[in-house]
């Protein structure tokens, strides 16, 4: 039987690991002593937007690295920053020939995780829905979606496990305009962060919706430049969601019944690294729409304002930004005023 390591298991690895563990696989969770006390009390509940409902007990959650050692697939579900650090502690405990998935936000975690796991297949992944930590071993996956990951031959001995676990692997032979197209819905993530707000609420209101439309058009303005085509994971084009996020709040909320379910708990997991007063992922998301523009000599100012803003949100509490003032900040930026 194969055996799965989850490397940094919090939200999504929890809930990953979590529902491979509830249909029979083999899975070691490994990260904070914190989540180790809650789910030797608690168990691992995993609740879903459709009403699922599943407890796992006992799960086996370790702190230590080693407790990966003998796994034939590690799933890394660190935050980004912590990607270096996590390769550095499996660099020399994993077996030659095993394969690590990098289940992140971004485009730079496989290749730093590649740099540093010499003799081991690495290979993106993308996790297209939210998954809300509740406390107490409870997660609560808010949107829809399975796993989307980069093609491998070795992969043929997983497909099933994940298939039974409800989270069913697509392939991709190209999985970089996948990461791309994520990373435009990620930049929600900091407006999310900023409007201290449920996603659904956040999202309910046009001015919100218009600050990720301008980011969203700076980054397909670059993207186009740049020759790099993001992949279509919803029925709307990538190329039309800023025109379908400016829509007024009627025919916005028609559309989204009818293609994007999100239920009221859900919140971006930037959001959430902010209110644990941890760093964020922005350097990640809109930092690599700057780090495009300056490698076609352009600039990305509605991104880079957007780092800057939570930036500062980072160094100190305050109050959620209203939808008109962040619209407004943002406008100001990208006309250069
Ligand atoms: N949450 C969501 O809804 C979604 C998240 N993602 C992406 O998935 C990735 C994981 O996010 P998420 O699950 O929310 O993050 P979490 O912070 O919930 O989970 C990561 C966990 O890993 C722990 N950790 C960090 N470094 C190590 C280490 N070296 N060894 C062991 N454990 C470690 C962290 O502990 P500590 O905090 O103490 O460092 C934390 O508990 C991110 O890239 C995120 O953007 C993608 C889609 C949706
Ligand atoms: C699923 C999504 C887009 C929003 O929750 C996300 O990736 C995140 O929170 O980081």
């Amino acid at each position: 039987m194969v055996r799965i390591a989850v490397y940094g298991a919090g939200g999504i690895g929890c809930y990953v690991g979590g529902r491979l563990a509830a249909t029979g696989t083999d899975v070691v969770f490994i990260g904070r002593q914190r989540l180790a006390d809650e789910l030797a009390e608690h168990g691992l509940q995993l609740t879903d937007y459709l009403g699922a409902d599943l407890l796992v007990r006992p799960v086996r959650y370790e702190t230590a690295p080693a407790a990966a050692a003998d796994a034939d697939l590690v799933l890394v579900t660190v935050k980004s920053a912590a990607t270096e650090a996590a390769a550095d502690e499996l660099a020399d405990l994993l077996k030659p020939g095993a394969i690590v998935v990098s289940f992140q936000n971004g485009l730079r975690n496989g290749d730093i995780l590649r740099d540093r796991l010499k003799d081991r297949i690495v290979l993106s992944g993308m996790v297209p829905f939210n998954v809300l930590n509740r406390g107490g071993g409870s997660f609560h996956q808010g949107t829809a979606g399975g796993l989307d990951i980069e093609e491998h031959p070795a992969l043929a001995d997983y497909v099933d496990a994940f298939a039974r676990a409800g989270l069913p692997l697509t392939r991709h032979a190209d999985i970089l305009p996948v990461q791309w197209a994520k990373l435009l819905l990620n930049l929600n993530n900091p407006v999310n962060a900023l409007s201290d707000l449920p996603l659904r609420d956040e999202l309910s209101q046009r001015d919100y919706r218009r600050c990720l439309a301008v980011a969203q058009a700076e980054t397909l303005a670059l993207l186009k430049a740049g020759g790099i085509k993001p992949a279509r994971l919803m029925v709307i084009p990538p190329q039309h969601l800023p025109a379908m996020l400016r829509l007024p709040d009627f025919l916005y909320k028609r559309l989204a019944n009818k293609t994007l379910a999100i239920d009221p708990l859900a919140r971006t997991s930037m959001w959430e690294d902010l209110r644990a007063g941890r760093s964020t992922e922005v350097d990640f998301i809109n930092g690599e729409v700057v780090r495009l523009a300056e490698s076609l000599g352009r600039t990305a100012p509605v991104n880079a304002k957007l780092i800057d803003l939570i930036r500062a949100a980072e160094s100190g509490p305050r109050e959620g930004w209203t939808g008109s003032a962040l619209l407004s900040e943002l406008t100001k930026t990208a006309s250069g005023r």
